[in-house]
């Protein structure tokens, strides 16, 4: 398998080039090369498979040759073998036609992990086959952060340095990160929003400077390999309700635009979505652009789903890309003009492409806190914000026949979230014991002020240079 640049002028690389390299060299988006299909009878093949197995089998084709199929399968195993579930994704019913998929058994309690427990064992793989070393710059509203540094902490030949907006992430997640005191793991808050951390972070490897000097590598959704293991749990539901014979819309909080695109390469790949419901918060860039055709990014308003606290969604482009032809010059022309002016019009054929699978709904604070009650009252669950704003969308977008089912990716447990769970339901989540002693653990972190200089010193001054191992 063969990926290539949203922007159409990196080189094309296989899977492991694209796995190390993060970003493409032009600032693009890796994608394959084509979209690997199974057929009616493989997906049902696929039916009742542990999840392992089932990883193994819709990541194969993605993964190529840089992996056998044993192999891949072991490092499912070992990543898998960490989650809290048997069923590492459960699925429960709620009513009639809702169901929630629940992401967040991982070690650090969000989806995040089901993606970053497989790329710390990627990273540790293709790094035993040379001499490279891994200078991991990411950017966190709070999940990815603590799954990324969990998956990569006290690892050989990688440091990590991780970003994220100082007091807009909640108490736990903020804890999770700064909390794990390996010596590979810098945590700094700085002074901006998710997005600004994030636009550093890109800026970071079109920098000559860093990455003439370092291995700069990401673990944001900018890096495939985070989607493609986030694929498979799309099919993992879909299995249990009855695909490849019967539909299945997903209704997913949205952010970053990462966790739903999943859901569309799963469609591209053959399983049977009737639609995916892309929920926003307030920060609405998203519900605007699907809805009106207008990806405007106006400044990010605080809320208590603050994971989805972001304007701009870096795998939007992805979306374009693919919906509007695979032209990469003029992808690159599109995205120049966003960065320019934060705005840009979809094109009638983005619009109408991305319409035949994508619906939209936005969430303000009362849609989420009444979600998060009805779930309670009437269906005895308590969802954490994000999950409640998914919850909304996927009651109240209208179109769905009543006999498809409609799953909402429940994205974090509750607990991260306690003070606007309890605000909302009256209940307090407990965490689960495997996070239990996160308020008596001694915290680590350095503050910055929000410019690329301050972020690209500090890392300059810590980071381990990519030919320290020796190969130059
Ligand atoms: C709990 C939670 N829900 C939803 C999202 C949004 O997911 P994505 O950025 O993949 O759209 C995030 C952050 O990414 C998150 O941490
Ligand atoms: N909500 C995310 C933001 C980063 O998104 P990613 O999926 O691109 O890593 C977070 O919690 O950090």
């Amino acid at each position: 398998m063969k990926y290539v640049s949203t922007r159409g002028q990196a080189p094309s690389l296989d899977f492991q080039g694209v796995t190390l390299a993060g970003l493409a060299s032009d600032g693009g988006l890796y994608v394959p090369e084509v979209w690997p299909g199974f057929t009616t009878d493989e997906i049902a093949a696929m039916a009742g498979l542990p999840y392992a197995q089932l990883a193994q089998r819709v990541m194969q084709p993605f993964v190529g040759d840089c992996l056998t199929p044993e192999r891949l399968l072991q490092l499912c195993e070992q990543a898998y073998g960490r989650f809290a579930h048997a069923a590492v994704t459960p699925l429960k019913q709620l009513d009639e036609q809702q169901w929630v998929l629940e992401l967040f058994h991982g070690p650090t309690l969000a989806f995040k992990d089901v993606a970053l427990q497989l790329l710390g064992l990627l990273f540790e793989e293709f790094l035993a086959r040379g001499d490279d070393h891994l200078t991991i710059v990411g950017a966190t509203s709070g999940d990815t952060g603590s799954a990324a540094i969990d998956a990569v902490a006290g690892r050989a030949k990688v440091d990590i340095f991780m970003l994220h907006p100082h007091g807009r992430v909640s108490d736990v997640q903020r804890r999770q990160m700064t909390t794990v005191l390996a010596p590979n793991v810098h945590n700094i808050a700085i002074d901006g929003s998710f997005d600004d951390a994030q636009a550093m972070v890109k800026r970071m490897f079109n920098d000559a400077a860093m990455t003439g000097r370092f291995g700069i590598a990401a673990v944001n959704s900018i890096n495939w390999a985070r989607l493609m293991a986030q694929v498979v749990y799309y099919f993992a539901a879909a299995l249990q309700l009855g695909a490849p014979q019967r539909k299945v819309a997903f209704s997913v909080p949205t952010g970053n635009f990462g966790d739903v695109f999943a859901g569309y390469v799963a469609a591209k790949m053959g399983l049977p979505i009737e639609r995916l419901i892309v929920a926003t918060n307030v920060n609405d860039i998203l519900h605007r652009a699907l809805s009106t055709g207008d990806y405007s990014a106006g400044t990010v308003t605080p809320t208590a789903a603050p994971s989805m606290d972001i304007q701009v969604s870096s795998n939007f482009e992805r979306l374009l890309f693919d919906c509007g032809g695979r032209d990469g010059a003029a992808m690159a022309a599109q995205m120049q003009q966003f960065d320019a002016t934060k705005a840009l019009q979809l094109t009638n054929a983005q619009r109408e492409s991305a319409a035949a699978l994508f619906t939209s709904a936005r969430a303000d604070a009362d849609d989420m806190a009444n979600a998060m009650r009805w779930a309670h009252e009437a269906c005895g669950e308590v969802l954490d914000p994000h999950t409640a704003i998914g919850l909304h969308a996927a009651r109240s977008v209208v179109g769905i026949s009543a006999d498809v089912p409609v799953v909402t990716l429940a994205t974090a447990h509750p607990a991260k979230f306690r003070d606007a769970v309890e605000r909302a339901t009256g209940v307090r989540p407990s965490l689960p014991a495997r996070v239990g002693d996160l308020f008596t653990r001694e915290e680590a972190c350095t503050r910055l002020p929000g410019t690329y200089d301050a972020v690209a010193a500090f890392v300059a001054g810590r980071a381990t240079p990519r030919n320290a191992l020796g190969n130059g």
